[in-house]
């Protein structure tokens, strides 16, 4: 079934031995993708590999299709040269785009979006293909930043139409699918709901949610489960560029945006027109802010690789969900979704049921900011002392140390420098990026690879939010087996790098995601859902703490030596606390958490402990145990640190009115503290276990510390608002005073008018008798 691109000169043949895979360089919810040679013409072309047990459509009608796209020919759209069937797949030869789509440029080096210039650009290139393809009656159904492929000379080709989107829609995506294959995200209101029609204009509206992914690195509400942004599509305002963090933005942009976004399709503007909007007028060719971009980066493949290996250390963080929440994902795999023909309340009723403790995604960036802001601005002196602390002798130590993962947990414990080589030089590194040391290390990976690869461009120095999105993929969608892997690519599983089996094995392993599932491999062409712990999208706080002041799960530049981090706790809390017996107790103010004192070691204190030898095996369940312990306390830390967010609040009413200020000094700002406390869990791996009790001890010091400080501060709460409830009361009493004061003063005046008119009328009365 081959056929040649429309417009091509030139013919491929269909034989696979014609083609010579070579590395992979893009994967997504459907497909993997090789860069590969066409040995006739000795040229490099891109090779999508559709599996095709997952197709929904017949083949008969994926020729059909594949005719029909041969007429699609324009320069911003990936045209398909041919495709063909191999084995159970189908390969699509496509050109190669070198630069990879602008999600993986964002996800490897701009992970806070593009600036304005290259936006401007690369959507106006977009929105030439969605023009072209909307004259010919055509909808693409799936613009997003993972679709926007860019070639060295920064050129913007829009890619995911034809017969890759057709195997799976036939011509009609939203009612021949049984599984929800889109991401949510991008996808406009109407098209969410079911029997209301749309039009070309669903691309309009996916369009403007790609411009707002493009300005922040992610698309709305994409950390958000899937029947949650589906449900805040349809009842919420629409997204816009209308937060803080945008008030750079041009009014233009913010403009079209808008336009875009619009609820009701027929207000939204035609590609046509919107390419007339003033913000493409200016926008300049994207051979000079396009290009820019990727100047300094290493060869996609190498990206891709490195991304790979960072999908694999976040999936390693995964916990394991609960009962419940895994149980539901089971329920909801095995009777499929239908994106297309979904109850409405029985959706509701499944996002209820994912545990959520934020609605306001847009404001919880914000959040983030601000308590972001507490820590370099409030604190400054405080935190560079800590970070001058730890940045000396900088080691960057592995994601993914997480309990639950023995696979990677031991490859990067125990073979660090072997399997997911985690340590840099640093200084050299540095040189290259041009970074600093606090910034955001979201990329350290593997040590060949991160060698070449160019850290992340923050806009902000120590932001290290990231987020990840995925195409709602039922729990198996892993077809793509290592073996499979391996004969597609001609090489066999044996002669593959150990990293390649880390990352194969990652990929099988399944996802428990909430209802709708996420792809098992965390994909690197889409954006949103993190990949998360017990089971959910998103850990409520945890999610919030995640996402900008501390990167809780590792990559962070530390010290190995030259701590003594015991020296900084404050003793008495540690001496107090433990003279109760167990270090940790039950805290009124913040809910119910014990450590369990029970599974320690007995008759051994924690110095024992670390002055003897313990095998690990005895070691490891309790060090896992306080992991999790820990983790679950940095949720309550994050939930003080708000409360103690919020005492601003009165605090800037003190300023404005009566009140006193609230007592603040560096050292009880908790923000600090748990940025400590962040930086610690990744420390006990790098020390190899040998410190751990020490550390762990720290840790449980702080935690104490912590909760100690927020108590204060919350009496301080207590006193300020009975005094303003006094206050009040006092005010109230003398407006009441004053108000019987008025009333008796206009019960006076009646009286008067009323005398006054009695007069009035005497007198007119005694006229008329004299007249008389
Ligand atoms: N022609 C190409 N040249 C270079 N890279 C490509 C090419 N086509 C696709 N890629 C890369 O492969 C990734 C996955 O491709 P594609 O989006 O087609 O897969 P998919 O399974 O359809 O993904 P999804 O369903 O999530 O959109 C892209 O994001 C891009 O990075």
């Amino acid at each position: 079934m081959g056929r040649t691109g429309g417009g091509n000169p030139r013919t491929y043949s269909v034989k696979p031995s014609d083609y010579k895979l070579l590395e992979e360089v893009g994967y997504g919810a459907s497909a993997t993708v090789y860069r590969a040679i066409y040995l006739p013409f000795n040229e490099v072309v891109a090779i999508k590999c559709l599996d095709l047990d997952r197709c929904n459509s017949n083949l008969d009608d994926v020729r059909r299709e594949a005719q029909t796209m041969s007429l699609i020919d324009h320069p911003n759209v990936v045209r398909a040269y041919c495709s063909f069937v191999v084995e159970r797949n189908l390969w699509v030869v496509m050109p190669f785009m070198a630069e990879g789509s602008c999600l993986h440029l964002m996800k490897i080096a701009y992970p806070d979006g593009f600036e304005e210039a290259a936006i401007g650009s690369i959507l106006k290139e977009t929105l030439k293909a969605l023009d072209y393809l909307h004259r010919q009656g055509h909808i693409h159904r799936d613009v997003k930043a993972g679709n926007i492929l860019l070639d060295t000379n920064g050129f913007v080709k829009l890619a995911d139409f034809g017969v890759s989107a057709c195997m799976f829609d036939t011509g009609d995506r939203q009612r021949s699918r049984n599984t929800f294959v889109g991401t949510p995200c991008w996808m406009a209101p109407e098209v969410l709901q079911p029997g209301s029609g749309y039009n070309s204009k669903a691309d309009i509206w996916s369009f403007g949610i790609t411009a707002l992914e493009l300005a922040h690195g992610h698309a709305p509400f994409s950390k958000y489960p899937p029947m949650k942004v589906l449900l805040m599509t349809i009842q919420n305002a629409p997204p816009g560029l209308d937060y803080d963090r945008d008030k750079s933005c041009d009014q233009s942009f913010k403009e079209m945006v808008a336009m875009c976004l619009v609820k009701d399709q027929t207000k939204r503007p035609t590609a046509e027109k919107l390419l007339k909007h003033s913000f493409f007028k200016n926008a300049k060719p994207p051979e000079l802010s396009v290009k820019k971009l990727f100047a300094e980066l290493p060869p996609l493949w190498n990206r891709v690789k490195a991304l790979q290996l960072k999908d694999a250390a976040q999936l390693a963080l995964k916990r394991m969900p609960s009962a419940e929440q895994e149980a539901l994902s089971q329920s909801e795999y095995q009777r499929g979704v239908s994106a297309w023909n979904f109850d409405l309340e029985d959706l509701k009723a499944q996002a209820s049921l994912v545990r959520d403790d934020d609605d306001d995604l847009q404001e919880m960036h914000e959040e983030d900011e601000k308590l972001r802001s507490i820590f370099l601005e409030k604190d400054a002196p405080h935190s560079q002392s800590i970070q001058g602390k730890l940045n000396s002798n900088c080691e960057i130590l592995c994601e993914g140390q997480s309990s639950g993962d023995k696979l990677l947990q031991g490859e990067c414990l125990n073979n660090k420098g072997k399997i997911l080589e985690c340590d840099v030089q640093e200084s050299g590194f540095q040189e290259k990026t041009g970074l600093k040391k606090n910034g955001s290390l979201t990329e350290a990976t593997t040590s060949t690879i991160e060698k070449e690869m160019v850290m992340p461009r923050t806009r902000t120095p120590v932001k290290v939010r990231q987020t990840y999105s995925g195409p709602l993929m039922p729990g198996a969608v892993l077809t793509h087996s290592a073996s499979e892997r391996g004969r597609l690519s001609e090489r066999s599983e044996n002669d593959k790098p150990l990293t390649e089996k880390v990352i194969s094995e990652v990929r099988r392993t399944p996802s428990f995601s909430g209802p709708l599932m996420l792809p098992n491999r965390a994909s690197a062409n889409s954006l949103s859902a993190p990949i998360k712990s017990s089971g959910g999208f998103r850990d409520s706080l945890d999610d919030k703490s995640k996402a900008n002041l501390v990167q809780i799960k590792g990559r962070f530049s530390v010290t190995s030596e030259n701590l003594d981090l015991v020296k900084d706790i404050p003793l008495s809390t540690v001496q107090r606390r433990s003279s109760q017996g167990s270090p940790l107790r039950k805290s009124a103010s913040v809910g119910d958490w014990i450590f369990d004192s029970k599974q320690l070691p007995v008759n051994q204190s924690p110095k024992e402990l670390n002055n003897s030898i313990i095998p690990a095996s005895l070691l490891m369940p309790h060090l896992q145990n306080l992991f999790q312990q820990t983790s679950i306390q940095q949720d309550l830390i994050m939930n003080l640190l708000s409360s103690l967010q919020s005492t601003e609040v009165v605090d800037a009413a003190a300023q404005n009115g009566k009140l006193p200020p609230l007592p603040r000094s560096p050292e009880n700002n908790g923000s600090v503290i748990f940025w400590y406390h962040g930086s610690l869990i990744p420390l006990c791996y790098a020390l190899g276990w040998i410190d751990a009790w020490k550390v762990l001890i720290y840790i449980l010091a702080l935690i104490v510390y912590v909760i100690q400080q927020a108590e204060t501060a919350a009496s301080e709460r207590e006193r300020l608002l009975l005094m303003r409830i006094s206050e009040l009361q006092t005010r109230m009493n003398s407006l009441t005073d004053e108000l019987t004061a008025e009333k008796l003063k206009y019960i006076q005046l009646q009286q008067q008018l009323i005398a006054v008119s009695s007069q009035d009328e005497n007198g007119d009365r005694g006229e008329g008798v004299s007249e008389n």
